[in-house]
């Protein structure tokens, strides 16, 4: 097994709070994992650093073999695929769908002079077939509904078939049809081999897809539990986590909680 991310003790500190205080987490190629943790416990912090987007203030973060820090990150960030609400905001509304998937090949939003091949076309016209997109390919990103975005948004960060992909609330907005095909899509993809190693930040145990194998449970900050999904899916443990009495059910391979 491959460490694919090794963070080390890592902090983060801003305006004189720890918003990562001395986390270890160690994801290895097969893993895909779903990290969990109420409103403001570091969650997109914690991705930002594992997407090479920002760098801890304390500890280190190895990343596909690279120590953030020693490496140029802008040959290390296209090996990561990041998909979150912060990186569509770049999208410009009047692009295509089929140049918001295509550009991502050079890591780019929005279309320059750069030529693209039939392999590329043909990878993006695959990527949106995956999430159901086909058909879709002429419309302008402004145009579509939010779950139409979020699924091109998937679709753009595989692109450039990433080694990591990480999906920051990728199911937020969504309604119920929306949530289940995007759980599905990714399920598809999580049990693939030749997938990239998963990491889906979430704050609904609903939308963790079938195949995923690790949990992270962080609270204010630090990493409360973390290990293999039904050991740290649990009512005990996910109502430490946030802090309230809950029930975690797990049905096949899809989970629910309820308040108690
Ligand atoms: N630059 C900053 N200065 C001060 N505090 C910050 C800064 N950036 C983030 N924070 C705080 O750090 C905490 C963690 O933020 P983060 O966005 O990582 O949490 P999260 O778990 O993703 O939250 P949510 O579920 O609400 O999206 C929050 O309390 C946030 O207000």
């Amino acid at each position: 097994m491959t460490e694919v991310l090794a963070l080390h003790d890592v902090t983060v500190r801003r305006s004189g709070t720890n918003i990562i205080d001395e986390v270890s987490w160690t994801v290895h190629d097969t893993d895909r994992w779903v990290v969990l943790g109420r409103n403001g416990a570091g969650k997109t912090t914690l991705l930002q650093i594992a997407a090479a987007r920002m760098h801890p203030t304390r500890g280190t973060a190895d990343i596909l073999g690279e120590r953030l820090g020693r490496v140029d990150v802008s040959e290390l960030r296209p090996r990561i695929g990041l998909a979150s609400a912060a990186l569509a905001e770049n999208i410009s509304a009047v692009e295509t769908v089929e140049d918001v998937v295509l550009t991502a090949a050079y890591g780019m939003t929005g279309r320059w002079r750069e030529r693209y091949d039939e392999v590329d076309h043909g990878r993006a016209k695959d990527l949106l077939r995956l999430f159901g997109l086909s058909g879709f390919e002429r419309r302008t990103f402004g145009t579509l509904s939010e779950g139409e975005r979020k699924r091109v948004q998937i679709a753009r960060s595989l692109m450039a078939d990433p080694e990591l992909l990480l999906l920051d609330e990728p199911a937020a907005g969504l309604d119920l049809g929306g949530r289940e095909e995007l759980v599905a899509a990714l399920a598809e993809i999580a049990s693939d081999r030749r997938s990239p190693v998963l990491v889906l930040v979430t704050h609904h145990v609903e939308e963790i897809p079938p195949h995923f194998t690790h949990a992270l449970l962080l609270r204010e900050g630090r990493a409360f539990l973390a290990g293999p999904i039904d050991q740290v899916v649990t009512s005990e443990n996910l109502s430490d986590a946030f802090g309230l009495p809950l029930v975690v059910t797990r049905d096949g391979a899809r989970f629910s909680a309820r308040g108690r």
